[in-house]
């Protein structure tokens, strides 16, 4: 590992070598009920590789959410074009799988059948026996195998989020969208899930775009972290490549002179923009 001082020329870089997810002079407003523009998000141009995970940080409002939404199909741009493996993306999609900050879970159905259902709707061509091993993999690969049977009610938040996240895997998106996965947890269930993301990340890797308020989060699972200026009228401030190969030992990376470098760098970004909104 390289043990010069952060230099953010280094590692700022606004494309990756390959294009999977392309975003290009993104622009979202709202119209107000005087008649007027809210702009959220003005001019954002970003791509991301098909196996590149990344990180979108911003202050509360500056239009993160937005942002996926437009990549999901849930929202739709005022202007601008998204395209995912060259295809304009206009509607809401199997190949791109959303994962939200308060699990969708159906109550009436256990975690299987949750998972099943997902796979039933988008796997149309696969037989009976390939979607039982689908779902009984990913609900190994979440270790929630002993928890199969049961209902959304009877198991914690933490496990709650891993159906999440093996519904939207088991059904082979191209990319996996995510809006503050962790964000309701815990510290310790928080730790430990992103850790057993970012093994199933680094054994299966897919293009990610994960929203996250978390500067440490950021750092420890993705490949570059999109800096966002405050809204109205967000756009991208920056964008850090973060140093660090996978997989990743989140207590080496903690010792190291450039993780402190990164993280400092990324937190006076946003205070920056905190004491400007004041
Ligand atoms: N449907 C809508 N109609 C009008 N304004 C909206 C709508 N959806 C979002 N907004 C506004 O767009 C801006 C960006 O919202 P968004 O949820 O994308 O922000 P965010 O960065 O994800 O915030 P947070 O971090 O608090 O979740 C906010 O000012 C919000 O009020």
């Amino acid at each position: 590992m390289k043990s010069t001082s952060f230099s953010k020329d280094a590692y700022d870089t606004t494309s990756p070598s390959r294009g999977f997810l392309e975003i290009e002079n993104l622009h979202k407003s709202y119209p107000t009920p005087d008649g007027n523009q809210f702009v959220v998000l003005d001019n954002v141009n970003l791509t991301v590789g098909e196996d590149e995970y990344i990180s979108v940080i911003g202050h509360s409002g500056c239009g993160k959410s937005t942002l996926l939404k437009i990549v999901a199909g849930l929202e739709k741009a005022t202007s601008g074009l998204v395209r995912l493996d060259g295809k304009e993306i206009r509607k809401p999609g199997a190949e791109r799988m959303m994962v939200f900050q308060h699990y969708s879970l159906l109550p009436w159905l256990t975690v299987r059948e949750n998972i099943r259902l997902a796979v039933d709707e988008v796997l149309k061509d696969a037989n009976r026996t390939d979607k039982i091993s689908i779902v009984n993999e990913h609900l190994a690969m979440v270790n929630l195998t002993a928890a199969a049977d049961k209902y959304p009610d009877e198991i914690s938040g933490g496990m709650k989020q891993r159906v999440g996240i093996a519904r939207a895997l088991a059904i082979r998106p191209k990319m996996l969208l995510m809006d503050e996965p962790f964000g309701a947890l815990d510290a310790l269930t928080r730790g430990k899930l992103q850790r057993q993301v970012l093994d199933i990340w680094e054994n299966h890797r897919q293009a990610v775009m994960m929203v996250t308020h978390d500067v440490d989060e950021a750092i420890y699972m993705s490949d570059r972290i999109v800096l966002m200026t405050n809204g109205p009228a967000a756009n991208i401030g920056e964008i850090l490549e973060v140093p660090f190969p996978h997989p990743r030992d989140r207590n080496a990376m903690r010792n190291s002179k450039e993780y402190y470098e990164l993280r400092n760098y990324a937190l006076n970004f946003l205070d920056r923009y905190f004491t400007q909104d004041e």
